[in-house]
């Protein structure tokens, strides 16, 4: 099994990750609390309060973590491709695979990252929505000291199995919409490099971009029920499942709140992704 994709997918997982933690912790407060008004108002109240930390809260564990995930995504992915169709990642240029086994391969890694990415995911969900200050002296202290106080308490409170909350809706919003992850990139590079050529660089930042916005786009709705899910615990509401969080959601706030945190996951999602796809493709490059 080649491994190059892994060690690819980590190193650009990492860097992608940094660039977007600060659209992500606005995303994840939007979605779950409600003293905001929208994403200016909750970027100066954060700001205000937490200063420019408040951003990168709950950062340090989505770094190690997202690496491996996106190594596990992306190595899961393109091995997919090899049994589909018999092409290493530098003959897929020339020999492109079709559509249907692009899918395929993206919903297989989107499914198999997700036992990893589910625990770390929740943690990050967690620390994010702690909004206490930690400037202010004698100020309450946060409920989490940070990610390893944060998995103990889970564990201790809530069972091993606490860390899984959310694994299902994670998982229905990954497998089909990393699917459409790879198909977006690679239909948007064969359109700029139609004859078997590798795309540019520029055209390799655009295509990860759109596929990132294009995949965040059509996974938001279950992005909310996953983040909600995330919180439900002792102290949260707690949900019967994915049917009862949506329809208790929509219920109560209509049917807009499928769509928070929609804009910003998309402004977060085109950096990100672009870095993610061009330092891939040209770690491959240089190694191949
Ligand atoms: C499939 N879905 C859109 C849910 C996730 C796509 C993940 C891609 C990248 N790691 C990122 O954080 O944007």
């Amino acid at each position: 099994m080649p491994v190059e994709e892994f060690v690819a997918g980590w190193i650009s997982g990492a860097l992608g990750l940094v660039l977007g933690h600060p659209f992500d912790t606005v995303k994840v407060r939007l979605q779950t609390q409600t003293t905001y008004r929208g994403i200016i108002d909750c970027m100066v109240k954060t700001y205000r309060h937490e200063s420019l930390l408040g951003f990168f809260k709950g950062m340090s564990f989505p770094i190690a973590s997202i690496a491996v995930v996106n190594s596990i995504l992306f190595g899961v992915y393109s091995n997919t491709l090899l049994a589909l169709t018999a092409t290493s990642h530098q003959e897929r240029r020339a020999q492109p695979p079709s559509y249907r086994h692009v899918f395929i391969a993206g919903c297989t890694g989107g499914f198999v990252q997700v036992y990893c990415l589910a625990p770390f995911d929740l943690i990050k969900v967690r620390l994010q929505n702690q909004t206490e200050s930690r400037a202010r002296p004698g100020s309450p202290p946060p409920r989490y000291r940070g990610p390893v106080h944060c998995a103990a308490s889970i564990c201790q409170e809530e069972g091993p199995r606490g860390l899984f909350r959310g694994a299902w809706a994670l998982t229905l919003r990954d497998t089909p919409t990393l699917g459409i992850y790879f198909v977006t990139y690679e239909w948007l590079c064969r359109q700029s490099a139609p004859d078997g050529q590798n795309p540019s660089s520029a055209t390799v930042l655009v295509a990860g971009g759109f596929a990132g916005i294009t995949s965040w786009a059509v996974a938001t709705p279950l992005d909310v029920i996953k983040s909600r899910m995330q919180m439900a615990g002792p102290k949260h509401r707690v949900y019967r499942g994915v049917l009862d969080c949506m329809a208790r959601s929509a219920r109560q706030e209509g049917l807009g709140v499928f769509f928070r945190g929609l804009t910003i996951n998309s402004a977060r999602a085109f950096p990100v992704n672009a870095v993610t796809f061009l330092s891939y493709e040209h770690l491959l490059r240089w190694w191949g």
